[in-house]
């Protein structure tokens, strides 16, 4: 078995010196203003080892690796009752594509493109205020990776809530169907915020490490969720996790990912690791170019697919 410190160490290396870097996220301004040259990697095994190289401890915009959160957090407040409003098929389509909402009735295809994840923030949101859902999504993030220093950055909401009229053209649609309890305004607030939650790859990976050990927390031994729960989550990251990237990224990587337009990505090897990367130039479909390569490299040399070595 290859060295896993090593492994990435050589990884974060070669993505240093590539020219090849995607481009960032521009159509929400202040992610615009980030380094295309960043690339972080953290890798956390069984027995809460860490590797790590490059830009691993420098927070980023984790944007829609949230939606991974989110929906952990609203499966467990109501269970099955959450596949009312949102599917779980693949969608086919760009993470922001309202085509298939008209004829599926405001029904999402899935909790990671925009509008699924829209519904179940909603969900969370049912009852409360945007800022009593917003802490707990955060408290949550900070349980999970045992860090109190986690925070939200204000300037990448506020950029985004000014300019997602996307977003809000999603939300209206399916509230328009019926799809959202609260007020569209309260749960798009808090759909940009907690899409604006930095971390590093580090935290990220710790963040993670329920779903590759059963829903256990290794190290604490704390049960986050069950495992038929972490098993069905990683199921939806693998076939949804990078919009109309998913199967490339299961032919290339074969692993359960979530990506975000931040560039990062939150990787599960289940039984094996925890992994996040952060390359912020994305490819054509959002995901991180170098992120992804990045992943398919530590898979390969590793032998992590799920599909086989
Ligand atoms: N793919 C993403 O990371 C998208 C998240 C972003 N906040 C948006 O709604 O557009």
């Amino acid at each position: 078995m290859p060295d896993l410190q090593t492994v990435v160490r050589e990884i974060a290396q070669e993505m240093r010196e590539r020219t090849d870097r995607g481009e960032v996220a521009s159509y929400i301004p202040e992610l615009a203003r980030v380094d295309p040259s960043a690339f972080g990697i953290a890798v956390i095994d069984a027995d809460g080892e860490v590797a790590a190289g490059g830009d691993s401890d420098t927070p980023f915009s984790i944007q829609s690796i949230s939606k991974v959160f989110t929906l952990t957090l609203a499966l467990g407040k109501a269970g099955d009752r959450l596949w009312r409003r949102v599917g779980r098929e693949p969608s086919g389509s760009p993470f922001n594509s309202i085509v298939q909402l008209e004829n599926e009735r405001g029904v999402p295809r899935n909790p990671f493109i925009n509008a699924g994840a829209i519904a179940v923030t909603d969900l969370i949101l049912s009852g409360h205020q945007p800022r009593e859902a917003l802490g707990e999504i955060l408290r949550f993030m900070q349980f999970l990776a045992d860090d109190s220093t986690i925070t939200i950055d204000k300037a990448v909401a506020a950029s985004e809530q000014r300019t997602g009229f996307r977003n809000a053209a999603l939300a209206n649609y399916m509230k328009s169907f019926g799809i959202l309890d609260n007020p569209v305004a309260y749960t798009l607030g808090v759909y940009f915020h907690h899409c604006a939650i930095a971390m590093s790859c580090r935290q990220l990976a710790m963040a993670g490490r329920f779903l590759a050990y059963s829903g256990r927390n290794p190290s604490t031994g704390l049960t986050v969720v069950p495992p038929e729960r972490a098993r069905r989550i990683n199921a939806i990251m693998l076939t949804c996790g990078h919009y109309d990237g998913s199967g490339e990224f299961a032919y290339r990587v074969g692993l359960p990912g979530k990506s975000g337009v931040g560039g990062g990505i939150l990787a599960v090897a289940p039984g094996k690791a925890s992994i996040a990367v952060w390359a912020p130039g994305l490819d054509a479909s959002g995901n991180s170019h170098l992120g992804r390569i990045a992943l398919e490299m530590l898979a390969k040399r590793m032998g992590w697919s799920i599909f086989g070595s």
